[in-house]
């Protein structure tokens, strides 16, 4: 088993800052970078994305989705990427938001989160919305070989408050819920291998995070209004366990090189909040 994710993951924020930098390599994108909106395409905008900013970047974050909808050779695409951000020394976040009955998420954890699997990532984002417990086959299997799952918790995406915030009987939302399995699974194991995806969109932070030691993805970073600068006012404490992610953000900047270099500087310097 290599390092745990949270410790690779602290490591090489140390040194490279704390980013995440999602390759999202939409259609009208990939256009404007001059390329056919094809498996090929996807492909080259992604690899000179990596390629470009590898060294700087502590975590890529590729979208499946983008490399999944050219089937196939997408899917081949996509492989090469994770291999490229391996390359680089760089964690790779796959962001598939896989949720599905325990027997059905033991093969989705093999898929991405096993040695061996064709596309395995350092880390995976998952939905809790089967029921927390049904993630338990992706939690041990991170466990086992030193990989993280982010688990969506307070979505960017403005229709997600009706169904997160939702409360329980006992009055606490289904959101306080996931915040609350994640942090006990994680002082169980000792690892804090689970981490949470909470919107840098958010204007106020509807949960409480403390003792939570995993990572927390932020996304929603520019093209959806979220800012750098307000992360230390809407995480407070939690602030330090932040890594605010942005795709188009950057990825609109290319494909210049120092364009590219430039917009991923514009994005750092994260407050600590502590
Ligand atoms: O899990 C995610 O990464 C995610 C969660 C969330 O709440 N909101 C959200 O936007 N995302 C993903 O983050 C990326 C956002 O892209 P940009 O808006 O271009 O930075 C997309 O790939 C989304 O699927």
């Amino acid at each position: 088993m290599s390092l745990p994710y949270r410790r690779r993951l602290a490591e090489l924020v140390a040194g490279r800052g704390r980013i995440c930098v999602g390759v999202d390599p939409h259609e009208n994108l990939v256009r404007a970078w001059g390329y056919d909106f094809d498996a090929d395409g996807v492909e080259r905008v992604a690899r000179t994305l990596v390629d470009v900013l590898g060294p700087e970047v502590p975590v890529f974050k590729p979208q499946a989705a983008f490399f999944e909808c050219h089937g196939p050779a997408g899917m081949a695409a996509l492989g090469r990427v994770l291999g490229d951000i391996a390359q680089a020394g760089a964690l790779s976040l796959l962001d598939v938001k896989r949720g599905d009955i325990g027997s059905t998420m033991s093969a989705y954890a093999r898929a991405y989160l096993s040695d061996d699997a064709v596309l395995a990532a350092d880390a995976i984002t998952v939905s809790p919305y089967l029921g927390f417990g049904s993630l338990a086959p992706a939690i041990e299997l991170a466990h086992q070989t030193g990989r993280g799952i982010y688990v969506l918790c307070r979505t960017s995406n403005p229709e997600g408050a009706g169904l997160q915030s939702a409360r329980e009987e006992s009055g606490r939302s289904v959101a306080q819920a996931v915040v609350d399995a994640a942090r006990e699974t994680n002082e169980a194991s000792g690892q804090d291998a689970v981490g949470l995806v909470i919107g840098a969109t958010l204007e106020t932070l509807d949960l409480d995070l403390d003792g939570f030691a995993g990572s927390i993805l932020a996304p929603g970073i520019g093209s959806q209004g979220g800012s750098v600068a307000q992360l230390g006012r809407l995480f407070g404490r939690a602030a330090e366990h932040v890594l605010p992610s942005a795709s188009r953000q950057v990825m609109k900047a290319g494909p210049d090189a120092n364009a590219l270099r430039t917009a991923l500087d514009m994005l750092k310097g994260v407050p600590t909040g502590a």
